[in-house]
């Protein structure tokens, strides 16, 4: 078998401008990615398109990222999923630089610093009614009992003074820790996401996923933030709109894992804004089993659909104002040896030239109270407005 870092035939010591150019790279070429885990220790660029799909393919012969559409809704350009096998991949891993090609410095040595303007929001669209329109969606859930859960998205939609520079908006979105830093590029069009929730990490036949639901605000201090964690861990309403995505997560996994290990009780997930219910799981996966077998088996889970999926699915399609694209969808990258990493693109943002639409998302169930809700969706577009709100302020900040 070979692993992600044997396709890398060049290493060398990371040097201190490398992401400067790097991220330089991404704003000139037409197509690239740039995937960031959560902790930070391993970031994986991509360069360049091969060749694209609009949807998942089911190998590669090297290296695919990419994202998928939430239901296969009629969007716009990338948010009807985009797939790109990259001419160069650069992986940043303990300090080190790694690369496909050898011609990455001499690519790098080609990158010229371009000056990059702040970039201000002149116009702002929200969905003033979704409030109510949740609390119509919660009294149909006590109406009627084929349904339990639904997530129901809003979006916001902005236009920018002039259009971002990667150069810039990386390292930005890198101060914020935690989560993962999820980019997808095609020409004016970026996906990008801070999104806390890993859909499935697979290294060979094992197996990380998680369930990720059930949301309280941080508090000011630590004895109020352990006070919000305490009512979150012990909270009916919570528990069950977590305990619907644990049994999905093993129903859908059961059939092609032999073994799977699920904590019986949650733990707290802390984000800067959020506090999450979270229960990781592992197992290992039976062979000839995909990583796109999986993907589509685990998406969309009732973290970001709801419970039972048709019905849930058809509730957000009808009553969502917009279409979803790729928020709340796989996003992530997968290797020709069964490597791979999705997370779901929550806490995220879709820009066309200067025009962007921003997301966020909360599960309603029968308890739910629409004020509430509205409260946390708010809470849950912070990680893409902190992000503009430094952009602008700010133009070049990396040198
Ligand atoms: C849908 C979103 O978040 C999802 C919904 C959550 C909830 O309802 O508690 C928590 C985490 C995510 O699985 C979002 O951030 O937009």
């Amino acid at each position: 078998m070979i692993s992600i870092n044997q396709l890398l035939t060049y290493q060398r010591k990371l040097r201190s401008n490398d992401y400067i150019l790097l991220n330089q790279l991404l704003d000139d070429v037409e197509v690239g990615a740039f995937f960031e885990t959560n902790d930070g220790k391993s970031i994986i660029y991509g360069f360049g398109q091969k060749q694209t799909w609009t949807e998942m393919p089911n190998a590669t012969e090297s290296i695919v990222f990419g994202a998928k559409s939430f239901d296969n809704q009629l969007d716009t350009g990338i948010m009807n999923g985009f797939w790109f096998e990259p001419e160069i991949i650069v992986v940043l891993e303990d300090d080190k630089l790694l690369s496909n090609l050898i011609t990455i410095d001499a690519c790098l040595k080609k990158v010229q610093f371009k000056n990059s303007q702040p970039v201000q929001i002149v116009e702002e669209h929200n969905e003033n009614d979704w409030s109510s329109r949740v609390q119509s969606l919660i009294n149909e859930l006590k109406k009627q009992e084929s349904i339990q859960k639904v997530v129901f998205g809003r979006q916001q939609q902005l236009q920018f003074s002039n259009t971002l520079s990667l150069t810039t908006l990386v390292p930005v979105l890198r101060k914020q820790k935690n989560i993962y830093h999820v980019m997808i590029k095609k020409g004016h069009e970026l996906f990008i996401t801070a999104t806390p929730e890993r859909l499935i990490k697979i290294s060979h036949d094992h197996l990380e996923t998680a369930a990720v639901a059930g949301t309280i605000q941080r508090g000011k201090n630590e004895s109020e933030d352990d006070a919000f964690g305490k009512i979150l861990l012990r909270s009916k309403k919570n528990n069950e709109e977590h305990e619907y995505v644990v049994r999905s997560i093993v129903q859908q996994l059961h059939d092609v894992t032999s073994t799977l290990h699920i904590p019986t009780s949650p733990v707290l997930l802390k984000n800067k804004q959020v506090q999450h219910l979270y229960t990781p799981i592992v197992g290992r996966i039976n062979t000839n089993v995909s990583i796109r077998n999986i993907v589509y088996k685990l998406h969309p889970t009732p973290a970001l659909g709801g419970v039972p999926q048709q019905k849930a699915m058809d509730y957000i399609r009808n009553h969502e104002m917009m279409t979803r694209g790729l928020f709340a969808s796989p996003v992530g990258y997968f290797t020709r040896d069964n490597i791979g990493e999705f997370v779901v693109g929550i806490r995220s943002m879709y820009v066309n030239g200067k025009n962007a639409r921003l997301f966020a998302g909360a599960g309603i169930v029968v308890d739910s109270d629409s004020q509430q809700e509205f409260y946390e969706t708010s809470l849950k577009f912070q990680p893409m407005h902190e992000l503009l709100e430094e952009l602008s302020t700010n133009g070049c900040t990396n040198v």
